[in-house]
């Protein structure tokens, strides 16, 4: 039986170099204060919220809230994702963003003010976006989710290296990016897309749901979480100078108008490695893998409170 009176709060104490953990007490004051019902746990390793929301759901749970940064509401996203006792979009989630890039609640105007975060949890407002699944190949065909975007090429390799800078905030990304691009090389890769085959040597191949990522990049060019479609901008093999060139670009958008972009709107995407590379794969800013891959989106599957 669900329960719609009842909260669960999922923390995840690493987050935002650990500021979640310190301002906890803080939060549930508020929580209080504000007179939600609720039980809450820590995360106690990485991943561990997908097992607490399946566990949570399994309870009669509905209601979510999930302070992190969107590695954690990556993970709780998976975890709706993945349950079958109650359709996706009928779990609600509340937000209480606390992480080093918060790029997902950018694009919904979600605010970092937590005691504001919560007054817009307990206001109900309920929104439900897209969610993309990605099947990769050599897994098993075990399928993840994300929310955000995802990439293949320079944009996993960043996510690879950026996690030892993440207290820098969105400059850690950017680094992540300068210090990595001389030591990146670009692949060989096979895209098909809306009956298109796309065969180029490649830089990085990005599929947006939302419209901000690594700290406020915006890198594909019209992103709408609720129009059923994935957005995608393949960059080719732009050169290392160019992409110096091009850093304000990055950020304010303008990377997608690059001769070298592709773009595509689409319901579904593959992507095949055709060289001897193992281009990363990252989604939310979170490392997947490796692999030849397949994306597809799930029309309206994530509620969320905003
Ligand atoms: N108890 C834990 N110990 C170690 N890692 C954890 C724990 N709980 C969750 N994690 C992992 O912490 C990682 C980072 O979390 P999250 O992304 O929410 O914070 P962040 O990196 O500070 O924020 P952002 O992604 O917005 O930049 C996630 O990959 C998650 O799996």
């Amino acid at each position: 039986m669900t329960n719609n009176n009842l909260w669960f709060v999922i923390i995840n104490p690493t987050s935002g170099n650990g500021a979640s953990k310190k301002k906890w007490p803080e939060i549930e004051r508020l929580l209080k204060t504000y007179k939600f019902e609720f039980e809450f746990m820590f995360t106690e390793h990485e991943n561990h919220s997908i097992y607490l929301v399946q566990n949570a759901i399994n309870q009669g749970f509905i209601n979510i809230i999930c302070i992190g940064g969107d590695g954690t509401l990556h993970n709780v996203v998976n975890g709706i994702m993945l349950q079958n006792v109650v359709p996706s979009n009928l779990i609600n989630v509340g937000v209480i963003p606390i992480g080093t890039g918060n790029d997902w609640v950018k694009t919904h105007g979600i605010t970092n003010h937590f005691e504001n975060a919560i007054i817009t949890i307990k206001n109900g407002a309920l929104k439900t976006q897209d969610v993309g699944k990605i099947i990769i190949e050599n897994k098993f065909k075990t399928p993840m989710y994300f929310i955000n975007l995802a990439g293949i090429g320079f944009d996993g390799f960043v996510v690879s290296k950026v996690n030892k800078y993440k207290h820098l905030g969105a400059i850690a990304y950017l680094s992540g990016a300068l210090l990595g691009l001389f030591s990146f090389k670009n692949f060989h890769s096979k895209v098909c897309v809306n009956s298109s085959i796309i065969e180029s040597k490649t830089l990085m191949i990005l599929i947006g749901i939302c419209q901000y990522s690594g700290g406020g990049m915006q890198l594909t060019k019209t992103p709408n979480p609720f129009d059923g479609l994935l957005d995608i901008s393949i960059v080719k093999n732009i050169g290392k100078i160019d992409i110096l060139k091009n850093v304000v670009n990055l950020f304010n958008g303008k990377i997608t108008n690059h001769k070298k972009v592709v773009k595509y709107k689409c319901k579904s995407i593959k992507v095949e490695i055709t060289d001897s590379s193992k281009p990363f794969i990252q989604a939310d800013g979170e490392l997947l893998g490796t692999g030849n891959l397949e994306i597809s989106i799930v029309p309206k599957a994530f509620s969320f409170y905003c």
